[in-house]
């Protein structure tokens, strides 16, 4: 049995669950459980308890399922990205990737769970006819520079080329100047970099796999923006080639919205 104590607005309530709750919860305080659970957090934070019943009840909440990518030059470190957003950890032997890798991951977006399906590319040009097979249908990117590479940073507009080509016109995509911790080393500026983002409608940060800083934000960034154009109708999940399909929640909330919500109400005990 899991105890949580949540902050619901300005009330604060004791939270009871064998399974956990995501509808506003703001989680001050948690226990870990035999199950291994330790904390859940509110707001966009991704869950860090997805272990037995947790992780099935997530999955079968699921709202959405978007396609993403990672693209850039090679050793720019998008496996690392992906392994850092994936496992909390530095990959510190990455090699170089053979044509594509994949992750996934539920995070949970304002309330929404998204899966994100994550195709790691490889940067070298060897593989690119494989890897542009992989760009089809994808709702959002991640394009990675190295702070401390210029070349890496004047290769973005082929990338970017190539996305917006081969992905799709709409795809949403954030500009990720990683290893950030390298400061000494920099040969891209931040202003730079940002001017490069938003004459190109990028989102931008600078990462850095080694540390772990904005990895799970521009993760969560890039997912929240591609919901915000879903709901405000920019993006159509239901035209084929969009990168996003309805999970099961999003599904039972579209037949039939009244069903749906009683249900979560009686799901969610805060
Ligand atoms: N200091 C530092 N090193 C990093 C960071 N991210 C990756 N690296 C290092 O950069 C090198 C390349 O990382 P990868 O993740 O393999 O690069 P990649 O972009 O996936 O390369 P390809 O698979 O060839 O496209 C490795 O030696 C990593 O250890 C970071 O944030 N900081």
């Amino acid at each position: 049995e899991l105890i949580v104590r949540v902050t619901l607005g300005k009330k604060l309530r004791e939270c009871v669950h064998t399974s956990l709750c995501w509808h506003g919860c703001l989680t001050t305080t948690g226990r870990k459980t035999s199950e291994g659970v330790s904390w859940i957090a509110g707001g966009d934070r991704v869950c860090q308890c997805f272990t037995g019943k947790h992780q099935r009840e997530v999955r079968r909440r699921k709202d959405f399922l978007f396609k993403f990518l990672v693209i850039g030059n090679a050793g720019t470190g998008k496996s690392c990205l992906l392994h850092q957003f994936i496992e909390k950890k530095f990959k510190d032997d990455s090699n170089h990737t053979i044509g594509v890798e994949f992750g996934s991951k539920i995070i949970n977006v304002g309330g929404k769970y998204v899966k994100l399906q994550i195709w790691d590319t490889a940067g070298q040009e060897r593989f690119r006819s494989v890897t542009r097979s992989y760009y089809r249908g994808a709702a959002g990117a991640l394009l990675v520079y190295d702070i401390t590479s210029r070349e890496t940073y004047n290769a973005l507009t082929n990338w970017l080329t190539d996305a917006r080509m081969l992905a799709s016109q709409n795809i949403v995509i954030i500009l990720c100047g990683n290893k950030k911790d390298l400061d000494a080393d920099r040969e891209v500026t931040f202003l730079e970099a940002s001017r490069f983002a938003q004459e190109n409608e990028l989102m931008f940060l600078e990462t850095s796999a080694l540390t772990g800083e904005n990895v799970e934000e521009a993760f969560v960034q890039c997912a929240r923006k591609i919901l915000n154009k879903i709901e405000s109708g920019e993006l159509d999940p239901e035209r084929m080639g969009s990168g996003i399909q309805y999970g099961d929640a999003a599904l039972r909330q579209l037949r039939s919205p009244r069903r749906a919500q009683a249900q979560s109400a009686q799901e969610c005990g805060c």
